[in-house]
C-alpha cells in the first residue's frame, strides 16, 4: 500500500509478503490506525493505492476504492464491537451469510471457528454475557469466518486484562501460522505497542513515526540494529546518533568481548567490572567513531558504516558502568549524565539519565551497586561503557 493524507501528515509505503505477519509500531499519533483505515478502505487517500495480492482495492490514480466489505480483508479492533440483539453464532455467521452464504452453511462455519478458537460453549450466549477475552476470541472467529485474505489486527490484545492476553496471543499464533485446511497463509497485519506481541507473532516490523516508516526490516534485526529512538526504546537499548568518523584512537581491549547476550544483570559500581563476555567470534574488530554534538562515542563497526554520513552507536544498559568521579584509564566512552528516574525491573535497578548530548541514556545496575553509589533522583554521575560494548553501523 502506499498513501498521502495531508490532513494527517501521513505518507507511507508499507508491503507485507505472502502469508507474512507484519507488527506495525510507533508513538501515539504515528498513523498506525489510519494506515489500517487506509487498507480497510474506511479511509480514502489524498493519493495513493492498496493492492492484495492481483486485486486493486484502492487506487486514487484510477478511481478505484473497493467499498470494506468487497475486499477481502478483516479488520479485528480493540474493541469486539459485536452485535448486541445476536447470539455468538449469529455474530460470526453474519459474515458468511451477508456474503451469501445459506443459513445453515453460515451457522456451520461459524461453529467452526467458534471451536477454532476456543469459544465453542458461547455459541448460544449474548454478547452482554462474555467477558473482555471470550468476546475478544468470538471477534476474531467473526474475523476469520469471511475468510479474509488479510487480517488487520489493531492492538487485539490490549484491551484483556495481563492474565487473559497470553491465552489470546497463543490463539492469535495459532490462527497466523498453523492454520489448517488453507492452501495459501493469509497474510496479517499487526498494530501493537507492545514487543511481545511483534516477537511472538510477526516476521517483519516497521515502525512509523510522524506518518513515516522510519524502520523497517525482520523483527530480530530492527531490534538488534535500531536506527531510530523509538525503536531503540522498545528494544531496551541506548542509541545515539551523529555523524560517523574513522577512528584511530579507539583500541579493542584485552580480553573476550562480544555484544549477545549482554553480561548479568550484575554489573557495574565502580569497584564491580562487567562480568566476562561470551566470545561469539574471533574476527579482528574494526573501530569507529559516532561524534554526537561535541562528544565522539567510539565503539565496532557492524554492517554498513560511511565516515561522514549518519551513523548509530548503540549499547544495552547492562554493559554501562556507573561511577561518581569521572573514570580514567583504560578507553571508554564516558557520559556525564544527571539521573533523572530509578526504577526497579524486578531484581535490577534502571537508572535512567540525561547527558548533554543524549537525553534518556540507561544503566541496569543491581540494588546492591545503586545503594552503594547513593544514586537518588539529581545525583550527577558518569556512565561509562567500553567501546568493545558500543556497535556502531549506517542509520
Ligand atoms: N478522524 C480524524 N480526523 C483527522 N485527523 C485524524 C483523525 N484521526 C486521527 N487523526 C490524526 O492523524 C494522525 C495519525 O493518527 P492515528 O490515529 O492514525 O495514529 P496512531 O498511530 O494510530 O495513534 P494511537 O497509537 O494513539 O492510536 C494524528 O495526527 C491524528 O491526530
Amino acid at each position: 500500500m502506499s498513501a498521502r493524507i495531508a490532513a494527517r501528515d501521513l505518507d507511507l509505503r508499507i508491503d507485507v509478503g505472502p502469508g507474512e505477519v507484519l507488527a506495525v509500531l510507533g508513538p501515539n499519533g504515528a498513523g498506525k490506525s489510519s494506515m489500517l483505515q487506509v487498507v480497510a478502505g474506511l479511509l480514502v487517500p489524498d493519493e495513493g493505492h492498496v493492492r492484495l495480492g492481483e486485486r486493486t482495492l484502492t487506487d486514487t490514480a484510477e478511481g478505484i476504492a473497493l467499498p470494506p466489505h468487497r475486499r477481502g480483508v478483516s479488520l479485528l479492533a480493540q474493541d469486539p464491537l459485536l452485535f448486541p440483539h445476536l447470539s455468538v453464532r449469529d455474530n460470526v455467521a453474519f459474515g458468511p451469510r451477508s456474503r451469501g452464504a445459506d443459513t445453515r452453511t453460515s451457522r456451520d462455519i461459524a461453529e467452526d471457528w467458534l471451536r477454532a478458537v476456543d469459544a465453542g460453549e458461547f455459541a448460544d450466549r449474548h454478547p452482554g454475557a462474555l467477558s473482555g477475552g471470550q468476546a475478544q476470541r468470538v471477534a476474531l472467529a467473526r474475523a476469520l469466518a469471511v475468510d479474509p485474505d488479510l487480517l488487520l489486527l489493531d492492538e487485539p490484545l490490549s484491551a484483556l486484562d495481563v492474565d487473559v492476553a497470553p491465552a489470546m496471543r497463543t490463539l492469535l499464533r495459532r490462527v497466523l501460522r498453523d492454520e489448517p485446511g488453507r492452501d495459501h497463509p493469509r497474510c496479517a497485519v499487526l498494530v501493537t505497542h507492545d514487543i511481545i506481541d511483534a516477537i511472538t507473532l510477526a516476521d517483519r516490523l516497521v515502525v512509523l513515526e510522524a506518518g513515516r516508516v522510519v524502520e523497517s526490516g525482520p523483527v530480530a534485526e530492527v531490534m538488534s540494529h535500531p536506527r531510530n529512538p523509538f525503536a531503540a526504546r522498545i528494544a531496551g537499548l541506548n542509541l545515539l546518533r551523529g555523524t560517523g568518523v574513522e577512528s584511530a584512537s579507539a583500541q579493542p581491549e584485552p580480553g573476550p568481548s562480544t555484544w549477545d547476550p549482554p553480561s548479568s544483570a550484575g554489573l557495574a559500581g565502580p569497584h564491580e567490572p562487567p562480568m566476562p563476555r561470551i566470545q561469539v567470534d574471533d574476527s579482528p574488530r574494526t573501530f569507529a567513531t559516532v561524534l554526537v554534538d561535541d562528544l565522539g562515542v567510539d565503539g565496532c563497526v557492524v554492517g554498513d558504516f560511511v565516515p561522514g554520513a549518519r551513523a548509530a552507536a548503540v549499547f544495552a544498559p547492562a554493559a554501562v558502568s556507573v561511577f561518581r568521579t569521572r573514570p580514567g584509564g583504560s578507553p571508554r566512552n564516558v557520559f556525564t549524565v544527571d539521573i533523572a528516574e530509578i526504577t526497579d525491573r524486578g531484581g535490577i535497578v534502571r537508572v535512567r539519565g540525561d547527558a548533554p548530548q543524549a537525553p534518556g541514556l540507561c544503566a541496569d545496575l543491581t540494588p546492591a551497586a545503586v545503594a552503594h553509589l547513593h544514586l537518588t533522583i539529581g545525583t550527577r554521575v558518569y556512565f561509562a561503557v567500553k567501546a568493545t560494548e558500543v556497535r556502531v553501523y549506517a542509520c
